[in-house]
């Protein structure tokens, strides 16, 4: 098994008196490609800036590339690429100006792939001559993923990279990603709300909630396993520990829960319940609410 890229151990957070990251453990394998997935306002950007020490933490350790994230090397630095939710682009540059300005920080810059990505992406000449803040957000979202992609990184982290780019650049960009990983075994995590996309790309996913990863493995053999056991909540009570996954009080005395454990065989030797099979946005809904 390889070391960790990345490694959280214990991560609280809380923004007045809300704990948002509530002792979170997390371990990220290099080559992994994890989508990170969680509802609106359940940390995903606090989780994403603490791993990068964008953030302090109330309490708990990062470290990437064995390092702690507080304290890293510039070659641990410079293996970095994050594109933030919010744009974080020097607005008052054009798009050449910021490129040249962070070309100057990085020993390892790809002047091939952003002239590839500059004109495959739009970006023309009176483009590149225009400040970033006359750009559209769709427009400074491409211009953030390419100075993200621009220096190789091999640890990649992308908050809601697509959020903003129409179907087409959407398309684009996975490619570019899968190209990414593919090439250079990148390890990446993103967040993202399109489960579409993810299932393009993702091979593992992590389920944030309650401030801590609640689920997490690979995208294909969670759904291959997943399984919605619905039935009596008498029958449910009998089949299930403390806390099972998703658990819920449904009408009319029923109720239900998410198993990986071979739901189908509990569902056959229990004939008062059925174990129903979930799609991505289902074992969303039930993991996350
Ligand atoms: N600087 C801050 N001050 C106070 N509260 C904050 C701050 N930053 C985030 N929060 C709160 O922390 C919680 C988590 O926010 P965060 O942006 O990490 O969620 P998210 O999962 O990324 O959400 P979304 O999917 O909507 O982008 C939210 O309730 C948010 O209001």
């Amino acid at each position: 098994m390889s070391t960790a890229i990345l490694h959280a151990e214990g991560i609280k957070k809380s923004f007045s008196s809300r704990a948002v990251l509530d002792g979170l453990d997390w371990e990220v394998r290099p080559g992994q490609v994890i989508g990170l997935l969680g509802r609106n306002g359940a940390g995903k950007s606090t989780l994403i800036e603490c791993l990068l020490g964008l953030r302090e933490l109330d309490a708990g350790a990062v470290s990437i590339c064995g390092e702690d994230v507080g304290d890293l090397s510039e070659a641990a630095r410079a293996g970095i690429g994050y594109v933030p939710q919010k744009s974080d682009l020097f607005e008052w540059l054009t798009p050449d100006q910021m490129l040249a300005y962070f070309k100057a920080l990085y020993p390892r810059w790809n002047e091939a792939k952003v002239e590839a990505l500059l004109g495959r992406w739009g970006f023309d000449a009176p483009m590149r001559a225009r400040t970033i803040g006359k750009l559209s957000v769709g427009e400074r979202q491409r211009l953030s993923i390419i100075r993200a992609l621009a220096h190789d990184p091999s640890l990649l982290v992308l908050d809601e990279p697509v959020s903003a780019l129409d179907p087409v650049a959407r398309r684009d960009f996975l490619r570019e990603l899968i190209n990414q990983v593919i090439e250079r075994d990148t390890t990446v995590i993103f967040s993202t709300h399109i489960l579409t996309d993810l299932e393009r790309v993702a091979l593992d996913v992590a389920f944030l909630k309650g401030g801590k990863i609640a689920l997490q493995g690979n995208l294909d053999t969670l759904l291959e396993k997943a399984r919605r056991v619905v039935g009596p909540t008498s029958v449910i009570d009998k089949l299930t520990g403390a806390a099972p996954l998703g658990r819920m009080q449904l009408d009319g005395g029923t109720s239900s829960f998410v198993t990986f454990e071979d739901g189908d065989a509990l569902a056959a030797r229990e004939p008062a319940v059925r174990a129903d099979a979930l799609s991505l946005e289902d074992l969303f809904v039930e993991v996350t609410q």
